[in-house]
């Protein structure tokens, strides 16, 4: 390990963030009564921009009067870009109450646009005397945002969680695809004649677990556009887990279980790692650092690997 120890991020569950526009207040209320661990209420990309100042008004309207439970409330604010951004921190800072937990910033570009945003709060929680500090996450959707990533994971101790959003990433890198996640039917490899289909988000969820574990904060798995394709979001959650992702977002209800299933450690994952963790005390109390579990070499990395499964379930079945 460096002399620099690896922060731990936020010991919240994060399983699965379930969006829903603004705009739609009829919806709000199902999304608080939904299993997801994560609320984001959009006023960016799905609110249209004669509604923004409308989605707005609802969303304040609504932190207060639902009951948003133990669920982390978080709001998209527009991009820095645009012209309502500024209005959307203030008036959710000045008239929103003490349930709501994060902003969420989208299309970050640069640690320069965190500390914007940083600074506009920060000034509006200490004229508004706002006891509780509001979180960020934020977004990288965008060539810079890739380009920059470590800088933008370091950026602000409010930073709590950063997903990949796969379609503004898309749009923003030239990819030739107007999918939005998971398989893209011309990134393969032809081997004797076969396809064999590779995954064009890899290095840039890659990219962001790395810089995430650094700074302490939750790496995310964005939008999975196709709601009607269970397997497909299914294997591009577990391909996200099995880097290092602690959740993905739902845009569809639907989604939710699938999210919250790929995310939960599975018994058996829990059973296996506290068995390696048995074996290495045993090994341990014989003065070895390494022993043999199920015909495989485990070692004291195995004790790091087995707690991070065993951390990941006890922080659920506290937080749920
Ligand atoms: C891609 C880049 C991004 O930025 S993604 C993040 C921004 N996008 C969003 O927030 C979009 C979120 N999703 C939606 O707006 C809707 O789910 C879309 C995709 C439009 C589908 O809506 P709709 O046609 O009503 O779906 P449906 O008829 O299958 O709905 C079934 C029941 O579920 C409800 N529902 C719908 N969406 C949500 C949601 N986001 N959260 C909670 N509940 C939702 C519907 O109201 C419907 O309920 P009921 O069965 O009638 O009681
Ligand atoms: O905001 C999300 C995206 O995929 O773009
Ligand atoms: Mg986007």
């Amino acid at each position: 390990m460096s002399f620099r120890i690896q922060p731990q991020p936020p010991a919240r569950p994060n399983r699965c963030q379930l969006f829903g526009p603004g705009s739609r207040p009829a919806i709000f209320e199902k999304m608080a009564s939904s299993a997801a661990d994560v609320i984001n209420l959009d006023l960016e990309d799905s609110v249209s921009p004669g509604d923004k100042d409308s989605a707005r008004a609802n969303i304040i309207q609504a932190i207060g009067d639902i009951d948003w439970g133990r669920k982390t409330l978080s709001v998209r604010i527009n991009g820095l870009d645009t012209p309502y951004w500024y209005r959307d921190v203030v008036d959710l800072l000045e008239q929103a109450g003490d349930q709501l937990d994060q902003i969420m910033i989208p299309k970050v570009g640069c640690a320069a646009d965190i500390y914007a945003v940083d600074a506009l709060v920060t000034a509006v929680e200490a004229a508004k005397g706002r006891g509780r500090k509001i979180a960020f996450e934020v977004i990288i959707e965008s060539a810079a945002g890739i380009a920059h990533v470590e800088e933008i994971a370091a950026a602000s101790p409010r930073l709590e969680a950063m997903s990949l959003g796969a379609a503004d990433f898309a749009a923003s890198m030239g990819m030739a695809t107007t999918g939005i996640g998971g398989t893209q039917e011309n990134y393969y490899m032809l081997h004797e004649g076969q396809k064999h289909w590779s995954d064009p988000w890899h290095w840039a969820q890659a990219a962001i677990v790395a810089a995430c574990r650094t700074h302490g904060v939750l790496p995310v798995d964005g939008p999975f556009g196709d709601f009607s394709d269970d397997e497909g979001f299914r294997a591009q959650a577990l391909r996200s887990a099995t880097l290092g992702m602690v959740g993905k977002w739902a845009i569809h209800p639907k989604q939710v279980t699938l999210a919250n299933e790929v995310f939960t450690p599975s018994e058996a994952a829990v059973a296996e790692a506290r068995e390696i963790l048995a074996a290495m005390e045993e090994a341990k109390a014989k003065g070895e650092g390494a022993t043999v579990y199920k015909g495989r070499l485990v070692d004291i990395a195995s004790i790091k690997q087995a707690e991070v499964i065993v951390r990941q379930s006890e922080m659920i079945a506290g937080g749920t």
